[in-house]
C-alpha cells in the first residue's frame, strides 16, 4: 500500500463525519442559510490567500525543481480562486469585506504557515494535501447527489468537483507518495501526523461556518 492509501484510510472517518455534516447536507440540496455561506466565503477568502503563500514557500524548498513548479502553479491556483471569491459570490451573496480571521480559520492558516515554515518539507506537503484532496472528494460527491438545479451554491460545488481540480489533486497525491518513499520512517509519522490534522481541520473549518462561530 502506498503513503496516500495508508493516509486516507486513516482519514476515512473523519471524510465520513464530514459527508454528514448539515452544512455539506445544506450545500447540497441549496437550503444551507446565506448568512452561514456568507461567513463560510469570508473566512475561505482569508484562508485561500495565505494558503497560496504556504503552497508558494513550499514550492521554493521541493527537492525536485518539477515538484517546485507544481506547488508555484498551485499557489498561483488558489490565489486566482481567492480572486474569483471576490469578483463573483462577494457581489451575488452580498459580503462587503473579508473580515477578520476567526477562531478556527487561524488555527487552520497558522497551522499550515507553521508547519511549512519549521518542519521538513514531506510533513509541509502532507499537512497541505487534504486541502487538496477532501476538497475533491466532497465536490465529486456533492455533484452525484445533486437532487435540485435550482443550487444557489452551484457554481461553488462545481470549482471542485470534476476534472481540472481531480488533475492538481493527482498530482499533489503522487508527489506525497515519491517525498514518503524517499524520507524516513520518523519522518512517515510525521507526515501522517500533520495529513490526520490538516483532516481535522477541514471538518471544524465546515462546524465553524455552520455555528458562525466568533472570537468572543
Ligand atoms: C478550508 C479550505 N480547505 C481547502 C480548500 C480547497 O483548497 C478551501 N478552499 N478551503
Ligand atoms: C488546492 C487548491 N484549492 C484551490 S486552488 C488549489 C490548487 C489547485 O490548483
Amino acid at each position: 500500500m502506498n503513503w496516500s492509501e495508508n493516509a486516507w484510510k486513516s482519514i476515512e472517518n473523519i471524510y465520513n463525519n464530514i459527508i454528514e455534516m448539515s452544512f455539506i447536507k445544506e450545500l447540497s440540496d441549496g437550503t444551507l442559510d446565506k448568512e452561514k455561506f456568507q461567513f463560510y466565503i469570508a473566512q475561505d477568502s482569508l484562508y485561500l490567500e495565505h494558503f497560496g503563500r504556504t503552497l508558494a514557500l513550499i514550492g521554493s524548498k521541493a527537492h525536485q525543481i518539477e515538484d517546485a513548479l507544481a506547488y508555484m502553479r498551485f499557489a498561483e491556483n488558489a490565489i486566482v480562486v481567492e480572486n474569483a471569491l471576490h469578483e463573483s459570490y462577494f457581489k451575488e451573496f452580498e459580503i462587503s469585506n473579508k473580515g477578520i480571521l476567526q477562531p478556527v480559520c487561524h488555527h487552520y492558516i497558522h497551522f499550515l504557515r507553521s508547519t511549512a515554515a519549521f518542519e521538513p518539507v514531506e510533513v509541509a506537503l502532507a499537512a497541505t494535501l487534504p486541502c487538496f484532496w477532501i476538497y475533491k472528494e466532497v465536490g465529486d460527491y456533492i455533484l452525484n447527489l445533486e437532487k435540485t438545479s435550482e443550487n444557489p451554491y452551484q457554481s461553488w460545488i462545481e470549482t471542485y468537483g470534476g476534472e481540472d481540480f481531480a488533475i492538481a489533486v493527482k498530482t499533489a497525491i503522487e508527489i506525497c507518495n515519491k517525498a514518503a518513499e524517499n524520507t524516513t520512517p520518523e519522518i512517515r509519522n510525521r507526515m501522517n501526523e500533520a495529513f490526520i490534522t490538516a483532516s481535522k481541520l477541514e471538518f471544524q473549518f465546515w462546524q465553524a461556518a455552520y455555528d458562525l462561530t466568533i472570537w468572543e
